[in-house]
């Protein structure tokens, strides 16, 4: 099996296999149901397939293209006309397929179609210029060539109608079977019951002999409104499956000779159907492409809006983040420890868990700025948080810039034991970090703790906690530094 990505990715041999295949029945298809018995075409759509295939494939191989819809157009002709002008109108209709592709090629129409600017440059490069430009060359070799009685202008008008409604017709419908749809329309019954009334009226469209039923008058006109509804709700793709059937159905009601439009002479029969199939695309083809274009514009919107939420989420993040943290050592600020010890002291109050919080002294600061300056106070600062940071092993620890050079951890769910041992790793992780320190007795940058350990409950308040961690500081501060001093637990309250 061909994948379907693959297939459409560029021409490959299968699809010029069926091009050709598929333009020949086309031909055939046309001269069952759109070719009058006095030989007038009401639609031609073989040149759709050429043109459709050359937008849905961007140009690639536009050459081979169009040497395979030229032979079987020669061929098809063959059964009508003598072969050197089988090859002269079939030469005619793939100059009319690719100066209408390279007209919308300039002027950069999306072979979508799913915008009204494209379907109007379209119509315009299409249905009005190509069609009629093959109209009038074509009449000529109708008549030079095939010695063709009827008037020229005739003869070009018939040219120019029938393939222009055969683009109209044809193209929108193949490119919207040959390319993904972005969204399928979303239905209700009262949608069902329309798609069902239009059928039905199309019913007694298809039936009614002369125009009329027991006197009641029912001309295919009747079908346009219900084919607006259609277009609204249905979408292009089915539109403009609605729209080739109306319009074959109501060619091959006149070819079979059931006078859809009355009782009027053939040539005027003709003109009738080719302006109501002509208001037919235009109502049905036109107002999918309008809706279709609302629903992309309401899309692009969306995603707009939605990725406007998201960069407004992401730089409120951001705001946040900077707004927690220290700008000097890059770790939690002092509003963020008072948020996190408010929404921790709560969390152990409610699981019945201990709670500690240790307030981290670097000794003899003031010195060590004096020493090596403000600069490398700032340094071993960071140096300091940058430790404290590694230190925080389990999930729930946490470390703080308490301000200055105090830093605050707090950890969860930590016996007395488990608190000191931490403590102590971490006042020897200090020490460890070997920043020299002339005046300090211990002759490298040391720092005190102060640990406190609580259950809160009622009788225990987190100011209360700290101002108890602060004291057990000022402990291992006046007890000679580089030491961690526990708080007395029954202080807190
Ligand atoms: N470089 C630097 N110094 C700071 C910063 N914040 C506070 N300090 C200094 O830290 C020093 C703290 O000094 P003190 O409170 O007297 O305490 P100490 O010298 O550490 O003495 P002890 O606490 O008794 O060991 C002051 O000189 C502050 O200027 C900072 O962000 N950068």
């Amino acid at each position: 099996m061909i994948k379907r990505e693959k297939f459409w990715r560029q021409p490959g041999w299968l699809f010029c296999l069926l091009l050709p295949l598929f333009h020949f029945a086309s031909v055939k298809l046309t001269f069952f149901c759109a070719v009058t018995p006095e030989n007038a075409v009401v639609v031609w759509l073989p040149n759709a397939v050429l043109l459709a295939a050359l937008l849905r494939f961007r140009g690639q191989r536009a050459s081979l293209l169009a040497a395979l819809t030229f032979t079987s157009d020669v061929l098809a002709n063959l059964n009508a006309f003598p072969w050197y002008e089988a090859i002269l109108l079939s030469a005619v209709n793939v100059l009319e397929v690719t100066i209408t592709y390279q007209l919308m090629k300039r002027s950069q129409t999306s072979p979508r179609l799913h915008r009204l600017k494209d379907l109007g440059k379209f119509i315009l490069a299409g249905p009005v210029f190509g069609a009629m430009l093959a109209g009038l060359i074509a009449a000529v070799v109708l008549q030079q060539v095939g010695g063709a009685s009827t008037p020229y202008l005739t003869l070009a008008r018939v040219w120019w109608f029938g393939d222009g409604l055969g683009l109209l017709i044809y193209t929108p419908l193949l490119l919207a079977y040959t390319q993904s749809q972005h969204q399928r329309p979303k239905l209700t019954r009262w949608d069902d019951a329309a798609l069902i009334t239009t059928l039905l009226l199309a019913v007694a469209v298809l039936s009614a002999h002369g125009g009329e039923i027991d006197g009641v008058s029912v001309t295919p006109t009747l079908l346009l409104p219900a084919v607006a509804v259609i277009a609204f709700r249905f979408g292009v793709r089915l539109t403009t499956l609605l729209v080739a059937l109306i319009s074959l159905s109501t060619a091959m009601l006149m070819t079979t000779g059931l006078k859809p439009f009355g009782e009027v002479p053939i040539h005027l029969e003709v003109v009738r159907a080719q302006e109501f199939i002509l208001t037919l695309c235009i109502i049905g083809i036109g107002f999918a492409v309008v809706l279709s274009e609302l629903q992309t514009r309401e899309r692009e919107l969306e995603s707009r809006v939605r990725e406007r939420t998201r960069e407004l989420e992401q730089s409120n993040s951001r705001l946040a983040d900077i707004s927690a943290t220290d700008g000097l050592t890059g770790i939690a600020n002092r509003r963020r420890f008072d948020e996190t010890l408010a929404a921790e002291w709560s969390r152990a109050r409610r699981n019945k868990q201990p709670l500690m919080l240790a307030l981290l002294d670097v000794d003899l600061f003031k010195q060590y700025n004096d020493c090596y300056g403000h600069q490398s106070g700032d340094d071993a600062l960071r140096a300091v948080a940058n430790e404290l940071a590694k230190q925080m092993r389990r999930g729930g620890d946490f470390v703080a810039r308490y301000g200055g050079e105090e830093f605050a951890v707090i950890a969860q769910s930590v016996n007395e034991e488990h608190a000191l041992a931490m403590a102590e790793s971490i006042c020897a992780a200090i020490a460890a970090l070997n920043l020299p320190h002339a005046t300090s007795p211990f002759k490298v940058l040391t720092a005190s703790i102060g640990v406190a350990l609580v259950t809160p409950d009622e009788q225990h308040s987190i100011t209360s906690l700290i101002k108890t961690a602060d004291v057990a500081l000022y402990r291992a501060k006046q007890l000679g530094r580089n030491r961690v001093e526990q708080a007395d637990v029954t202080s807190i309250a």
